[in-house]
C-alpha cells in the first residue's frame, strides 16, 4: 500500500515572511499522509529555521553541476544545508520557459539521486499532443529520457513521478479522474518494463494540474494516483490542508 503523497509547488510565489507566516496559519496535518512544499529557494533559509509540522522541505530548481561558471544557478551542495529533501525535475514550466531539455532533465535527475535527495520527474503533454492520441508515447518518451539506459545508474531511495498534463496546469481544467488514472496506469507500466516491477509497485504516481480541495478525492483515490503535485491550492494553508484531509479521507 503506498501513503498517499501531497506536494505543494509554490512556483514563484510567496516572500521568506510569507513562507513562514504560511506554516504559522497551517492547521495540523494527518500522520496519515506524505507532505512536502517546494518553496522559492529564497524562502529555504527561513524555512529551514521555522518549525514546518512534519511537512517536508524541496527546492524547485538547482543545476546539476557541483560548481562553476553558471550564473544564477544553485547547486545541490547549496541546497543541502537548508534540509532540502526533495527537488523538481522536468516540470513543464522549466521545460517550455526555460528551455531544459529531456538530456537535461535526465542530467539532473541523476545528479540529485547521485547526491541523496529525492527528485520528482515531471512528465505531461500538452493539448496539441492529447488532441493527436499521443499522450501516453510522448510521456513514456519522457521517461525514458530518465530512465531508458540504466547503465551504472543507482536509482534515489524513492521513484516519485508527477503526471502534470500541460494543458491542466493553472487553467482550472482538471483531466477526469478516470484521464488521469489511465495515464498513471501506463507510466506505472512503463516503469515496470524500465526498472522491474517492484520498483513500479512502490513508486508513487502524482496528478497534478488544478486539484484542489472540491476535485482532489476522487483523484486521490484512483489506484495508481498516489497523491498530488498542488500549484495555485496549496498557496493558502486552509486549502493545502483541506487537500490533505480529503485525500487522507479518500484513501480510507
Ligand atoms: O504545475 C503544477 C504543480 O507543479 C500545477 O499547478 P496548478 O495546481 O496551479 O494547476
Amino acid at each position: 500500500m503506498r501513503k498517499l503523497l501531497i506536494m505543494a509547488n509554490w512556483k514563484m510565489n510567496k516572500t521568506a515572511g510569507e513562507a513562514v507566516a504560511f506554516f504559522d496559519s497551517l492547521p495540523a496535518l494527518p500522520a496519515e499522509v506524505d507532505t512536502a512544499v517546494f518553496a522559492p529557494l529564497t524562502a529555504l533559509d527561513a524555512l529551514s529555521k521555522a518549525p514546518l509540522a512534519g511537512v517536508g522541505l524541496g527546492a524547485q530548481n538547482f543545476h546539476p553541476a557541483a560548481a562553476g561558471a553558471f550564473t544564477g544557478e544553485v547547486s545541490l551542495a547549496m541546497l543541502a544545508p537548508f534540509g532540502v529533501r526533495y527537488v523538481l525535475t522536468g516540470h513543464s514550466e522549466r521545460r517550455d520557459l526555460f528551455k531544459e531539455s529531456d538530456a537535461f532533465v535526465a542530467e539532473k535527475y541523476w545528479a540529485a539521486a547521485d547526491y541523496g535527495m529525492m527528485p520528482v520527474l515531471c512528465v505531461g503533454e500538452s493539448m496539441a499532443i492529447r488532441e493527436a492520441g499521443g499522450a501516453e508515447a510522448h510521456t513514456r518518451a519522457q521517461l525514458d529520457a530518465v530512465f531508458g539506459d540504466m547503465t551504472g545508474r543507482v536509482l534515489p531511495k524513492e521513484v516519485i513521478i508527477a503526471y502534470e498534463p500541460i494543458w491542466a496546469i493553472g487553467t482550472g481544467l482538471t483531466a477526469t479522474a478516470e484521464d488521469a488514472e489511465a495515464m498513471c496506469a501506463s507510466l506505472r507500466a512503463h516503469l515496470a518494463d524500465r526498472l522491474g516491477k517492484d520498483v513500479a509497485a512502490q513508486a508513487r504516481i502524482l496528478y497534478g494540474g488544478s486539484v484542489k480541495p472540491d476535485n482532489c478525492a476522487a483523484l486521490f483515490a484512483q489506484e495508481n494516483i498516489d497523491g498530488g503535485l498542488i500549484g495555485g491550492a496549496s498557496l493558502e494553508p486552509a486549502s493545502f490542508a483541506a487537500l490533505v484531509e480529503k485525500g487522507c479521507a479518500s484513501c480510507g
